[in-house]
Order: C-alpha cells, then sequence, then structure tokens
C-alpha cells in the first residue's frame, strides 16, 4: 500500500480490473461501500447530506447515500447537473437512488450533521469557479463534518494544488492506493485523516502500472541497511569527512553527532586549525583534521564519504572545495552554504556530479539552484535530479526525494516539531552517515528523512535539534530487531 500512483495510473488500474473482469458498477459499488463503511465506523447516525458532482465521483455519492440510508440514517441529495446527463456507472448507481435528487446548493449544507463531498475526484479539469465556488465556501464555512471522497474537491490528486477552491475534509477516504495530491502541500492539509481502502484492485494490477513514487517508509529502503556484522571492523562503517565553517561552528557539530549516531565508523570534522579546538571539545569521538592538510585527507581513500555545507559560509573557496570533492566521485552530500555558493551558476555544480550525490535545498535554495523548473514539489524534485544526477531532496513537511532515475518518495509525518534551528543539519548528517556506511543514496536520502521524521513525532513538542542525533539510537533499534525476524 505504499505506492502512489498518479490519477492517469489510477485511471489505468481501474481499466485493467475492469478488462480483468469486475465489471466498473461493482468497482463504483465498492468504493461508496468503503466510504460507507469508514463513515458509520467514525460517526453514529446523523443527518447526511452527500454532494454529487456530474462525474464518477459524483456517482460514488448515489451509493453512499443509498447505503447510509438503508443504514436508517436520514440523507439528503443534491447533483451538479442534470441527472439525464450522467453517464456510464454513475447512471447506473444513480437509478439504485429511490431518494430525491436535489439541485446541488448551499441549501444542502444547512442543517447537515456530515457532509459527504463527492463533487469532483480525479477528473477535476480546471478551476473551481462560479456556483460550485459558493458552495465550497458554504461547505467550509459549516460546522458539519465533513467526509471527501477519493480527495476533496478542488485539490489536484497530482500536485496537491487548490485548483480555484477546495473543501477542507475532515476525512478522505481514497481507493486502492494515494496520490500525491494526498501528501502534498496543501493537499495534505485539506484531506485530514486519510483512509485509502481497497476497492478490488488487485497487488498484481498495480504492479503492472510500475509505480515509479513511494510513500517514505522503511519497506522501500530497509533491505539497503549495512547492519554491521559481528566480525565488521569500525572501517567497514565509514569514514565520514564533515567540513566545518569558523564562525557557525554548532551546524557541523550537529552533522557530526548525527552522522555518528546514524552508526558511521569514523568521523572527522575538517576545518580551520583556529577553530579545531572548539570541534574536538564537543565530542571526545570525534576526530578533527585541519583544512591546511585537505590534499592528504583526500587522497586517504578511507575517507569515504563527505558532508559540506551547514554553517560553512558562501563563497568561492566553498565552490572550490565542493567540486574538488565532486571529483573524486564518493559519496557526498551537500546542503546550505555548498549550494548557495553555486547559486550564480548552477550548471557548473550539475556538471560536477559524478558519484553519489545528494542534495538537500529548502525551497529558497532550490529555486536559487534551479530557477527555471517549476510545477509541484515532486515534478521539481525529479526535474532536477535528473539534470543533475544527485539525489534530490526538497525539504519541508512534505519532504520529497528523487532519484535520477525517475524513482521519488514523499514524506508523510506530520512532525512540525522539526521546523527549528539545526534541524536540517541533523538531517545532513543522518544522511551522509548513512552513505558512508555504504547505503545506496536514495535509500539513505529517504532513510535519513524518516529517522528525522519519526525522531519529529516521537520527541514532539519542545524537540531541539540536539534532541534528534540522541533519540537516534531508539529507532535505529526497532529497525535491526524487526530486520532479525
Ligand atoms: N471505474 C472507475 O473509474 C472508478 C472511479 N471512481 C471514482 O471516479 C472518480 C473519477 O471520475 P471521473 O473521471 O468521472 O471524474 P470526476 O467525477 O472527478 O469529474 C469529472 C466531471 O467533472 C467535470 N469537471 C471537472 N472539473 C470541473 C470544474 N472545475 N468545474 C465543473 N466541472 C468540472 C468534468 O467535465 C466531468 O464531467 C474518482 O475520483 C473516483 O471517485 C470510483 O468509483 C472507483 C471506480
Ligand atoms: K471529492
Amino acid at each position: 500500500m505504499f505506492e502512489i500512483l498518479t490519477t492517469d495510473q489510477m485511471y489505468d488500474a481501474d481499466r485493467k480490473t475492469i478488462d480483468g473482469g469486475i465489471p466498473g458498477d461493482v468497482l463504483m459499488e465498492n468504493a461508496g461501500r468503503t466510504v460507507f463503511e469508514e463513515i458509520i465506523r467514525h460517526w453514529s447516525p446523523r443527518s447526511v447530506s452527500v454532494l454529487c458532482g456530474p462525474g464518477n465521483n459524483g456517482g460514488d455519492g448515489f451509493v453512499i447515500a443509498r447505503l447510509l440510508r438503508d443504514e436508517g440514517w436520514s440523507v439528503r441529495l443534491g447533483l451538479l447537473g442534470e441527472i439525464e446527463h450522467l453517464g456510464g456507472d454513475a447512471a447506473f448507481h444513480a437509478k439504485q437512488w429511490d431518494g430525491a435528487t436535489e439541485r446541488l446548493s448551499p441549501a444542502l449544507v444547512v442543517g447537515a450533521d456530515l457532509i459527504v463531498d463527492c463533487i469532483f475526484g480525479a477528473g477535476l479539469a480546471r478551476d473551481i469557479t462560479g456556483d460550485v465556488a459558493d458552495l465550497v465556501a458554504s461547505v467550509n464555512d459549516s460546522i458539519s463534518v465533513v467526509v471527501s471522497v477519493d480527495v476533496p474537491s478542488g485539490v489536484d490528486g497530482n500536485s496537491g494544488c487548490i485548483m480555484g477552491c477546495a473543501i477542507k475534509a475532515d476525512l478522505t477516504v481514497t481507493f486502492c492506493r494515494a496520490k500525491p495530491g494526498h501528501y502534498l502541500l496543501p493537499g495534505r492539509q485539506l484531506c485530514g485523516e486519510l483512509a485509502i481502502r481497497d476497492i478490488g484492485i488487485s497487488d498484481q494490477v498495480v504492479s503492472e502500472i510500475r509505480p515509479t513514487c513511494w510513500r517514505n517508509d522503511p519497506v522501500l529502503w530497509r533491505a539497503g541497511i549495512r547492519w554491521p556484522g559481528l566480525d565488521g571492523h569500525k572501517y567497514h562503517r565509514g569514514h565520514l569527512l564533515a567540513f566545518g565553517g569558523t564562525m557557525m561552528t554548532g551546524a557541523t557539530r550537529l552533522v557530526a553527532r548525527a552522522a555518528r549516531r546514524s552508526g558511521v565508523g569514523l568521523l572527522t570534522i575538517v576545518s580551520d586549525a583556529s577553530v579545531l579546538p572548539v570541534y574536538a571539545a564537543d565530542a571526545p569521538g570525534t576526530m578533527t583534521a585541519s583544512i591546511s592538510g585537505l590534499e592528504a585527507l583526500l587522497n586517504d581513500c578511507r575517507h569515504n564519504a563527505f558532508v559540506v555545507g551547514p554553517g560553512y559560509g558562501v563563497g568561492d573557496s566553498t565552490r572550490s572545495l565542493v567540486l574538488q570533492l565532486l571529483h573524486l566521485c564518493r559519496s557526498t552530500v551537500l546542503d546550505a552554504d555548498a549550494l548557495t555558493s553555486f547559486s550564480d551558476d548552477p550548471s557548473t555544480l550539475c556538471f560536477a556530479v559524478q558519484g553519489p550525490t545528494v542534495v538537500t535545498p529548502h525551497e529558497g535554495e532550490f529555486t536559487r539552484l534551479f530557477p527555471d523548473i517549476d510545477g509541484d514539489k515532486l515534478a521539481r524534485a525529479r526535474a532536477a535530479a535528473k539534470r543533475s544526477g544527485a539525489t534530490v531532496l526538497i525539504k519541508g513537511a512534505d519532504t520529497v526525494i528523487a532519484a535520477p532515475d525517475g524513482r521519488a518518495a514523499i514524506s508523510a509525518v506530520d512532525a512540525p516539531w522539526l521546523a527549528t534551528a539545526g534541524s536540517g543539519d541533523v538531517l545532513a548528517g543522518v544522511i551522509a552517515g548513512l552513505m558512508a556506511q555504504g547505503m545506496e543514496m536514495f535509500d539513505a536520502a529517504c532513510m535519513g528523512v524518516w529517522l528525522h521524521g519519526r525522531s519529529g513525532t516521537d520527541i514532539g513538542p519542545g524537540l531541539i535539534a540536539e534532541d534528534i542525533p540522541d533519540h537516534l539510537p531508539v529507532i535505529l533499534r526497532e529497525l535491526w530487531l524487526a530486520s532479525r525476524k
């Protein structure tokens, strides 16, 4: 259930299932029934208004209305357009509804304790305007509980963008698999609780569609974790060089602590000799080295991974260092100042990426590096990964990770506590630590985001960046124990 399907892939899955022998009206009956089941599981009988649009999303509404009425609930139904204009499965199910069919209007909102939103689903093709926009506003202004079918009407299933205006739901029930718009902002916030329900589309059909996007979950990457063996040696667990600046030393101290907690064998902070005592005093297990000895450090291929950017400073020397590191084709994580240093000349950075590289921009850094790439977050991350050859991770509440080969994952963790100074430094450190241990770059980026998100939800209010590295052993132990089952 971790695959994320585009609306076109979902239509394809429907078609393949219908071709495989399950009629479309049965799929629609199943879809309506799952929503009905979710409603009666969540709420006791109350007055319901079902708002139906002109397509199959509206068809689901006729099923839901019938099942709720059969259960003894008080149900009103409103339809956008004429009942004679409904086609196919929606027309079939409209005939099964023996209650009144009202005109879709804000009058249906008055007195309804629960509103079922079946106005538009996957077929939303343009902005919602006019009377329907007024209706959406009345629903959102009401105190009624709102259940959206498939997606909150007005949310684009592929991008999570709002098309004109959108319903704000308390519960969204979608079918088979989630769509990107369920996890990308602002769509995610409008969905409320998300229930993904089976309607008879088999896993086989889903795999035939070859999904390339997933919700970020351990299922995706747990097989790629390099747990140490009994005969292991610290050098088998990598030696990460973390490049530290001279002013904001806290950033690289966080990077270092996070990388070490992620399991890296050795970690050396490389910086100007004048600040090495600051770094050395931070933790006895962290080593330090002067940047003046860089050539020798880089000639030692046991130093198999690099992380640079947090607190490093923007400028020519950062650019030169990054290019020198990328030239070696070892595992490299570039964050913050390492990215901003290429704002004037992003193509040089893209050209230099040859080896396993993860870049971790926030939205501002992303726009500076890829000003011509637009679209939703998923599309932008994919385009940037394809262009640069790096795994691109765009941070935020809906972090997206995209590999150059088109694979992508979206984080679905609600952890607003992570929006705090130093949190991004920790993320860069964890990913670099995992890559130093030999994890593939996309897996390492996904696992880093997941560990970071889980720490955010586990620690919760009051979280400071320093807490995250020290919480990692708890979560890693869980993953390790699960791997031994
Ligand atoms: N066999 C299937 O394809 C199944 C489909 N299902 C449901 O069907 C939905 C998709 O159905 P459809 O493809 O018919 O699409 P929708 O029901 O989402 O909407 C399509 C209709 O809305 C109109 N429309 C689009 N944007 C509009 C706007 N901004 N203002 C006014 N009218 C607008 C279109 O012209 C079209 O008439 C899914 O979201 C899901 O709820 C489920 O019943 C499961 C099975
Ligand atoms: K809907």
